[in-house]
């Protein structure tokens, strides 16, 4: 948590040396637009050298180191061209600045137009301006925020992982503040680009732009003033950049600002001591040059006479190349080349601009000639700012290291390491910065020990024999035990824990839902009406209760339908009518209407009708009960609840008895055939046929005399064939789809107990002509049942006709979970899943 009474800052940050004209143009802006407030910018040592530092701290109030934050999945960062960003996430060290109240950050390539110090004044925790590349995001080179070791973690952790959309900061921050982000207005981030194209907006908003700010790879300072010499908005207001950059840092223009030392001129040549230490040279007094120097076209060379005793034309040599960069080809390791690249350009200034500090070490490097070349025009051909482009492999070896006629320095200490302490000297210069809270926990090297001077050329010469090993260079730090006596105190208050991270249990539960929900999808409002309902659904669907169930022949299918306001949802019979099997069209079953593809296609499977397998499953059944229960018959008290059970369990091979069956009132009723039943299967006792010989013949069922089987099995064949041939003709649809897997398919399933040996007497093997056999007498519309029927679809209309239990299904139950057991409402159908990829392939194959 922000610390109260904290202070507010505008923050930048610098990651490499080659940034430094932004970021001080940038402090300059808001300087000269007379702001109240302080300066900070965050740098990253091991990357920004002494002479940088020694720069930032002439303008900035608090030079601030912090970890470099590297995105090790840098994936995303090629998909915006921007390798460069691999270092971005270190702008997450912002919110750990608990020491301030708000932070107003700044990117580096922002320019004020005037200060906006308003903006601290935002009560909200983050803003930021919206991104002109999708405006639903927000950029985040200017943000309002408010420093917080909560956030810190979070998006730490986010870091770590890698997550980030472009792999870049704005990625993360983004994620991060999605729901919480107070958007600012356009005019403080306002993001010009050459193809800008809006510019009456510009125009009508011109005089109130606050900040501008140089997205993308094509900063002011690296395309130089010549880039931006038009009219176009873009260049109107990259004038505005180099307006403030002129005013401070020109190359005619000497130390002006207040801010800044005052030069000190070159020590010459002739008063070089030759026994001054070199490594402890440490830029002191920022001058312009260096600046000019990451300028592109600015850098005016100081015309300094060098003496180089025994080197002749080093311009004639071939381009060098430095080791690293060959091995690395920048794209797999770009932070080592920007690194090289930013350091190398300072450390050439620095040699430069101090020759007599290197002179022990490169005497024969410097030229015999003056230079009298323009040092800038040439760097600017032979380097492109390429740690901005997407690196080619094999591009850097093609490029020399340094401008081809400046000095080269090299060191005997491991680069970086040297850089940075370097750095660290000159920043201990600085004035004191309020210490952020929460100590940073990187190590901060020992003190720095300059390494033996050697005269050793690493770019011409191989090491020399009796050189000491390089890591002997490297910095080291001991740890030691701690053996203060002295109990822990813990600090006064540690980082508040994230607010409102908790879910809220409901005081009550949710009320169940007073009616039926309103129908969303077209099937639930044009549900076809079930074509046949049976009596026994009733009385199956009925709660189990104290209400002694009627026996099956106490209950006829004349008995009074018990309406029932709402159907019960005890077991899963209710669900059953929905499953009868749907015939094609005859005169006899009410149609569904044609628009729905599933009413026209028969759910059954081709032995569903079969008689004789419906037989044979009922005598194993009935002989399975009869041996595990040892009873002859179930009584009807029990059958309700075993019905229940059976039912349930009975889609595929516990195939419901005939008792349980609801096929009775379209089927004609059954001749019995005592041969059959007396003799015929194993275990059927007398007891059964007699049983089933007491059963009434339901009403509304077509008599026997109606019936032709033989006429109607075949009509509905040449019915059906033609269907299926038409279904398969069209390419496939929904009921190819079941055909082809679901019809097909027995699940291979253990027999009922006691059954494994017994083979069927009439197995039929599954060809798609056979079909079953479907009343044809009309219904008159007056008969009992259609009474039934149309009482049931009124008290029950959402019951769907259209899904069939008898199909074979798959075994693992597919039926309505708890909710169900609960009386909650549940999908009676499902949406058929289109067909896979490869059911796609084996039909049109
Ligand atoms: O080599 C580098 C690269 C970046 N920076 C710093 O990091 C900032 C972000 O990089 P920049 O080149 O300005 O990115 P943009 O082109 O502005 O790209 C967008 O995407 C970046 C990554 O998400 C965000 O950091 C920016 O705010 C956003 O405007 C810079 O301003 C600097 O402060 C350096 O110091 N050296
Ligand atoms: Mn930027």
């Amino acid at each position: 948590m922000a610390v109260q009474g904290g202070e507010d800052v505008y923050a930048s940050l610098l990651l490499t040396d080659t940034y430094l004209p932004g970021a001080l143009v940038l402090a300059h802006s808001l300087r000269d637009a007379g702001t109240k407030k302080k300066l900070a910018i965050l740098v990253t040592l091991d990357s920004i050298s002494a002479e940088v530092v020694t720069q930032l701290k002439a303008i900035y109030d608090y030079v601030i180191p912090v970890v470099r934050i590297r995105n090790e999945r840098p994936a995303n960062l090629y998909l915006m061209n921007r390798p460069d960003l691999h270092s971005a996430f270190t702008k997450i060290n912002l919110w750990r600045q608990t020491q301030f109240r708000k932070i107003v950050y700044l990117d580096a390539d922002v320019v004020a137009y005037r200060a906006p110090d308003e903006l601290f004044n935002l009560p909200h925790a983050f803003s930021a301006a919206p991104d002109i590349g999708w405006p639903d995001l927000f950029n985040t080179g200017v943000m309002v925020l408010t420093p917080n070791m909560g956030d810190y973690y979070a998006m730490m952790a986010m870091a770590d992982r890698g997550i980030s959309f472009d792999g870049a900061d704005q990625g993360l921050l983004n994620m991060h503040f999605k729901n919480t982000c107070n958007r600012l207005s356009f005019t403080y981030n306002v993001t010009p680009s050459a193809h800008y194209q809006y510019v009456p907006a510009y125009k009508h908003f011109q005089s109130s732009i606050n900040l501008v700010h140089f997205i993308g790879s094509e900063k002011p300072w690296l395309q130089g003033r010549d880039k931006s010499k038009g009219d176009s908005p873009f260049d109107e207001i990259a004038g505005r950049w180099w307006a403030v950059y002129d005013r401070h840092y020109r190359a005619h223009v000497r130390h002006t600002h207040p801010l800044q030392h005052e030069v000190k001129p070159l020590t010459p040549i002739s008063q070089t001591s030759e026994t001054q230490p070199t490594q402890t040279a440490t830029a002191t007094t920022p001058t312009p040059e260096l600046v000019q120097y990451f300028v592109k076209g600015e850098y005016q060379p100081p015309r300094i006479r060098y003496v180089v005793p025994h080197e002749p034309h080093r311009d004639s040599h071939p381009p060098r190349v430095h080791p690293h960069h060959q091995d690395h080809h920048g794209h797999h390791y770009p932070q080592h080349y920007e690194q090289h690249h930013g350091q190398h350009r300072a450390e050439q200034y620095h040699a430069q601009h101090h020759p007599q500090q290197h002179h022990a070490q490169h005497h024969d490097q410097y030229h015999e000639q003056p230079h009298e070349q323009d040092h800038s025009q040439r760097y600017d051909q032979s380097e492109p700012h390429h740690h901005h482009e997407k690196p080619q492999p094999g591009s850097f070896s093609q490029q020399p290291e340094h401008p081809p006629s400046l000095p080269s320095v090299s060191f005997s200490s491991p680069e970086g390491t040297h850089t940075e302490a370097r750095a660290e000297q000159a920043l201990e210069h600085q004035q004191s910065a309020p210490e952020p809270t929460p100590p940073e926990p990187e190590s901060k090297p020992e003190p720095y020990q300059p390494p033996p001077v050697q005269s050793w050329d690493a770019q011409r010469q191989p090491p020399p024999s009796d050189s000491k090993p390089e890591a002997i260079n490297f910095p080291q730090t001991h740890y030691e035990m701690s053996s203060d006596p002295t109990p822990f105190v813990p600090p006064e208050r540690y980082p508040s824990p994230p607010k409102g991270m908790w879910y809220e249990v409901p005081k009550e539960p949710p009320a169940p839902p007073r009616e039926k929900p309103k129908a969303i999808f077209p099937w639930e409002s044009h549900q076809p009406r079930p074509s046949r309902v049976f009596a026994q659904h009733e009385e199956l669907a009925s709660p189990i209760s104290e209400t002694p169930a009627p026996s099956f022949g106490e209950h006829s299918a004349t008995s009074e339908w018990p309406p029932q306001a709402e159907p019960s949802m005890t077991g899963s019979p209710t669900v059953e009518p929905k499953s009868e099997p749907q015939t094609p069209p005859t005169p006899t079953v009410r149609a569904a209407p044609p628009s729905d593809p599933w009413s026209s296609f028969p759910r059954t499977n081709a032995w569903d009708d079969v008689p004789e397998i419906n037989r044979y499953v009922d005598a194993i059944q009935k002989h399975r009960r009869t041996r595990s229960q040892g009873l002859g018959r179930t009584p009807p008290e029990l059958g309700l609840k075993e019905s229940n059970w059976g039912r349930r369990g009975s889609r595929v091979t516990d195939f419901p008895s005939e008792d349980d069956r609801p096929s009775l009132p379209v089927t004609p009723a059954p001749i019995r055939r005592p041969r059959f039943w007396g003799g015929g299967a194993p275990g059927i006792g007398l007891e059964d046929v007699e049983a089933d010989e007491r059963l009434p013949a339901a009403e509304g069922v077509p008599a026997q005399s109606d019936w032709d089987p033989l006429a109607q099995l075949q009509k509905l064949a040449k019915q059906q064939s033609e269907l299926l041939l038409q279904r398969l003709g069209a390419g496939g649809s929904l009921g190819d789809d079941v055909i082809g897997t679901e019809g097909r398919e027995i699940p291979s399933r253990p027999l009922p107990f006691g059954s494994e040996d017994v083979k069927s007497p009439t197995y039929v093997k599954y060809s798609p002509e056979v079909v079953s056999p479907r009343p044809v007498k009309p219904n008159s519309g007056t008969s009992p049942v259609q009474n039934i029927l149309d009482a049931a679809l009124e008290i029950a209309p959402k019951f769907e006709a259209t899904t069939s239990s008898s199909n074979i299904e798959r075994p693992s139950y597919q039926g309505p979970g708890a909710s169900f057991e609960k009386g909650e409402d549940y999908l009676t159908q499902e949406t058929p899943m289109p067909p896979t990829e490869e059911e796609l392939d084996a039909l049109e194959g």
